[in-house]
């Protein structure tokens, strides 16, 4: 067997296409422009990156994008009072901070002073415990970017066994909680978890996101399973591999997702849905028309 390649950056252009329509109609009928407010600390070069890909997606689709660079030993406090100007600013409708901050810094303060309505990466405990109990308006991108990916590959979720390899607050809780909700039987695993195959022979659905290269191998993939390779490992001769080793599990999987070109270019996309949810949102709360303001992914309900 030789597993289907899910194109990641093919089904993000298809969802960046819907997010230019939506922007559209928001900047004409209603002349609102949705506004995304970027917040890095440091200049992690990997974090650099990112934040250039988010800004870049921004212009593509015509959201606003203001970027705030904080020097690596800035005082906390000058972050949290940035986020709250913009948490009041009318014309933000999404505020992200660029993870990871730099080991000074209450990770948990710093994303607790952003507006919960304008949390677009769905880090504040508020959405947190929304995505808990199945209902967050801002799933978090990543997961959020996964589900969109198995719907689009018509995988049914409901009844599977899915094991997910890394238990990360960003990606691994979170798709655990998203595939719960979508009635998967779903076990969390650690790169340190014993007699990791034992687990993940069972995946019908395996995510894996635990940071480490090749962790996955041909014999510990179930025949036919999908496989979403969520990991990105820079090796030293400078090439980008995920968590698996693709072309051993690609043998014995049904459909894999590659790395690059995967769930990265998804992550960046759903920010744009959030932050356009989000700007829907504020007219809704204006007392306009209901717009949308929610996820897309009609196939997603309550995530
Ligand atoms: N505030 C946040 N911080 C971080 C998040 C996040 O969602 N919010 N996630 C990751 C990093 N990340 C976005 O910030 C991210 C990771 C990967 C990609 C991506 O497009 N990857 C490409 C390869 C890129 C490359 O060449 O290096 C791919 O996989 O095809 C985008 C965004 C941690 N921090
Ligand atoms: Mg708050």
């Amino acid at each position: 067997m030789t597993a289907k390649i899910i194109d990641g950056k093919a089904v993000a252009a298809g969802v960046r296409q819907e997010c230019r329509q939506r922007v559209d109609v928001l900047k004409k009928k209603f002349g609102v422009s949705p506004g995304l407010a970027v917040i890095m600390v440091g200049e992690d070069p990997a974090s650099a990156v990112y934040v250039r890909k988010k800004i870049q997606a921004c212009a593509d689709v015509g959201i606003d994008s203001r970027k705030f660079l904080f020097p690596a030993d800035v005082e906390q406090s000058a972050v949290i009072d940035k986020i709250t100007e913009l948490s009041a600013n009318p014309s933000i409708h999404g505020i992200l901070v660029q993870l990871p901050l730099p080991k000074h810094f209450d990770v948990k303060a710093v994303l607790g002073a952003i507006d919960q309505e304008k949390d677009v990466d769905g880090f504040h405990l508020y959405n947190v415990g929304g995505l808990v109990i199945g209902d967050t308006v801002f799933p978090p991108c990543t997961p959020y970017g996964v589900m969109l990916l198995l719907d689009h590959a018509g995988v049914d979720v409901a009844g599977r066994n899915a094991v997910v390899v890394g238990a990360s607050n960003i990606v691994g809780k979170p798709m655990a909680l998203m595939l719960m909700q979508r009635e998967a039987t779903v076990s969390v695993c650690h790169a340190k978890t014993r007699d990791l195959a034992q687990f993940t022979i069972l995946a019908d659905i395996l995510i894996v996101a635990a940071g480490y290269p090749n962790l996955i191998t041909a014999p510990m993939v179930k025949s036919g399973a999908v496989v979403i390779d969520v990991g990105i490992n820079r090796l030293a001769n400078g090439q980008l591999v995920g968590d698996c080793d693709f072309e051993g599990v690609r043998r014995r999987a049904s459909m894999i997702t590659p790395v690059p070109g995967g769930v990265g270019p998804m992550t960046v996309t759903m920010l744009l849905v959030n932050t356009i949810n989000s700007a829907e949102r504020s007219l809704n709360a204006a007392g306009h028309q209901p717009m949308l303001g929610r996820s897309i992914c009609a196939a997603t309900p309550g995530i």
